[in-house]
């Protein structure tokens, strides 16, 4: 017969350890605001401002007043009341259906009237030509119409996305700015690349007096018209007749206007790839965008594999494969890169810098960790930091600080947050134990900073690690875990958790990295070594196993489940029983919770089984085979000194 433990005792402990049972686990949440550790060291820097528009609020209103005098004069006045006006991110008419307006914060139906097709066509009459891909500016202004035709070419969508100069936002790269390193920006859409390239154009120009020209191909970056906006400076601007001849433009730039540095946004075909090697080869500074959320990225595409050294399989002898400990068919890169610099843009106040973009391919392609500084700006109340891969050189610098906009952001998105808990809960349980340390095997780290993004979290909350002893968890390839067997051992030595995706896609990385943290919070593996979990945690748990041992297991002879504990708790737990010299087994569960298992017996069983919920009463059956043989046993070990 399977017994639960005497009441009292565990109630006492369920008190204490509610937050551990899986059930008592209120919501998600993860701190945001925890100073980073480990892999990261904290660079103080100087405060000099932050990311403010480049004009005077009043400038700014009429330039807003310029992209709202498209809407009619009822959604005009819903925005314009909207208490984040001038965080505006677009509007968006679509025929037959409620207008809305973005604001970091999120969607905003701005009018209970469809969108009709008066209303389209008052916009559409206010801008520019739409060029072939579909665009319009409103000249003079920073701000982007684009639009959704039907099949017969009528326009039945707009959206319309304010555009602004934001000085500050370079900032963070002016050290690789001034240096005169080639950068290549990637990021997702509507980060902030074209904000920065910008800015970086302008910085060039005005702060370093060079000779910059922007090929600007929708004329996002200069502006509608033949004006460039005054947002770029002195820098000079060429416009694109269409994007087919943007590498053409590119080279006319090079021969025709002798430029020191030329700025370009959005390289995304082969010839646009060639021309900009070209451009670097001639010892030209080029700042460029690229399509793209990881460099990883880059290696894979075909067209832009070129701005990245070009990428070529080689085949090598067994001798240097088996030197190498590398499959004999290995990828390499091809060539000089064309930018010397790559910065992913992970959001408006965090950059990932990778200063040697050819030291960073050559790592993807062998399989490494590429080093990365990770930058950051932060509200106007925390210090400022500029964190750095240890062993990557520091930056020094000014830097231009997070702007109120982004803090408003990232409040909103923590508000939203499936993983949030109010602050007062998060001091108490869950401070002490950040920040988590993942050690990633067969996955890239690129990979996996996207997925701490797209989980929302914090990076300095999920750091990663190259140290197995202080790793809480291995994120790992299944199929090459599989084949390494020193790891698998290396890490069932640390007695660490292991977490396996089937493929190395972003999808099932994430998916993962949110199993991993829905079992940190229900408390079944533990932040920090064994070392951190707190003192009376571990009495409890060893002062439980004892009592059941001591007043159940040996003397009545009947097997105990405790109660469920962290992954290292039940370690301990289990290396108590076996002082005992008697049997036991980390139970786990449906949900993954863990409890030991305690047997009357020397009874030779796996340390660890996986069962559901119902494998407990299958287990605990008098019919059940466990049991029968339990049954059997006659001797009752001796209880330790
Ligand atoms: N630091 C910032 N603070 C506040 N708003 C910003 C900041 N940077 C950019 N924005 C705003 O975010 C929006 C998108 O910016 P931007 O066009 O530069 O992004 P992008 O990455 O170039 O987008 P896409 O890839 O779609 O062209 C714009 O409305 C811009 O004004």
């Amino acid at each position: 017969m399977l017994l639960r433990f005497p009441v009292p005792l565990h109630l006492l402990l369920l008190r204490r350890h509610q937050h551990l049972l899986p059930n008592s686990v209120p919501s998600k949440r993860f701190n945001f605001s925890h100073p980073p550790q480990s892999l990261f060291k904290t660079v103080p820097v100087l405060r000099v401002g932050y990311p403010t528009s480049t004009f005077s609020e009043d400038e700014s209103d009429v330039e807003l007043g310029r992209l709202l005098s498209l809407l009619p004069e009822e959604m005009r006045r819903r925005v314009s009341e909207h208490p984040e006006l001038h965080m505006l991110i677009e509007v968006v008419m679509d025929l037959g259906r409620k207008p809305l307006a973005r604001f970091p914060s999120g969607d905003f139906v701005i009018s209970e009237y469809p969108i009709t097709v008066q209303d389209i066509q008052h916009a559409t009459a206010q801008v520019g030509d739409f060029a072939v891909d579909n665009r319009a500016g409103i000249s003079r202004t920073l701000h982007r119409i684009s639009a959704i035709r039907n099949r017969k070419g009528t326009i039945i969508g707009l959206t319309c996305r304010v555009g602004r100069a934001i000085s500050g936002t370079a900032n963070l790269l002016q050290d690789l700015v001034q240096d005169g390193s080639s950068l290549l920006l990637i990021g997702p859409p509507g980060v902030g690349k074209t904000t920065i390239i910008r800015e970086i154009a302008r910085m060039l120009a005005n702060d370093y007096k060079k000779r910059v020209m922007i090929v600007d191909t929708s004329n996002e970056i200069g502006g509608d018209g033949d004006i460039p906006h005054a947002g770029i400076g002195s820098a000079r601007r060429m416009q694109v007749p269409n994007s087919d001849m943007q590498h053409k433009v590119l080279i006319e730039a090079v021969e025709n206007h002798m430029p020191q540095v030329i700025v370009i946004d959005e390289i995304g075909t082969k010839l646009e790839a060639m021309a900009a090697s070209t451009i670097a080869q001639r010892g030209i500074q080029l700042v460029a965008t690229a399509h793209g959320i990881t460099i990883e990225n880059l290696i894979m595409n075909p067209s832009l594999e070129m701005l990245v050294g070009g990428i070529q399989s080689v085949t090598l002898g067994d001798e240097e494969a088996s030197r190498r400990g590398v499959q004999k068919t290995i990828l390499e890169r091809k060539g000089p890169s064309t930018f010397s610099c790559a910065v992913e843009i992970i959001s408006k106040t965090q950059l990932q810098i990778h200063r040697s973009l050819e030291a960073t391919v050559d790592a993807i392609l062998s399989g490494r960790f590429p080093n990365v500084e990770v930058r950051r700006m932060k509200s106007q109340e925390q210090e400022e930091s500029v964190q750095t891969r240890q062993d990557a050189p520091e930056i020094g610098g000014e830097i231009m600080l997070e702007d109120a906009p982004e803090r408003a952001d990232l409040k909103t998105r923590q508000d939203e947050s499936p993983l949030m808990l109010p602050n007062d809960m998060l001091e108490n349980s869950w401070e002490h134990k950040l920040p988590l340390r993942l050690f990633c095997y067969g996955i890239l780290e690129a990979t996996v900073t996207q997925a701490i993004k797209q989980l929302k979290m914090n990076d300095a909350d999920l750091q990663l690690t190259d140290n197995i002893s202080e790793a809480n968890a291995l994120l790992a390839l299944q199929s090459k875990l599989k084949k390494n067997s020193r790891i698998q051992a290396a890490f069932k030595s640390h007695d660490i958790p292991v977490y396996v995706t089937k493929t190395s896609s972003l999808e099932h990385v994430t998916k993962a990295i949110r199993a991993l943290l829905s079992d940190y919070e229900d408390g079944l593996i533990v932040f920090g070594s064994i070392d951190k979990i707190k003192d009376s945690e571990k009495a409890d748990a060893l002062e439980e196993a004892r009592m059941a041992i001591e007043h159940i297991v040996i003397p009545k002879g009947e097997t105990v489940d405790l109660l469920p504990r962290s992954y290292q708790v039940v370690s301990l737990q289990l290396d108590l029983v076996r002082s005992y010299q008697l049997e036991a087994r980390r139970i786990s569960g449906e949900s993954n919770v863990h409890h030991l298992r305690i047997f009357p017996s020397h009874y030779v069983m796996d340390d660890v089984i996986t069962s559901d919920t119902s494998e407990s009463d299958d287990f605990s059956s008098s019919n059940g085979s466990a049991n029968g043989s339990l049954n059997n046993l006659n001797r009752l070990p001796l209880l330790p000194e």
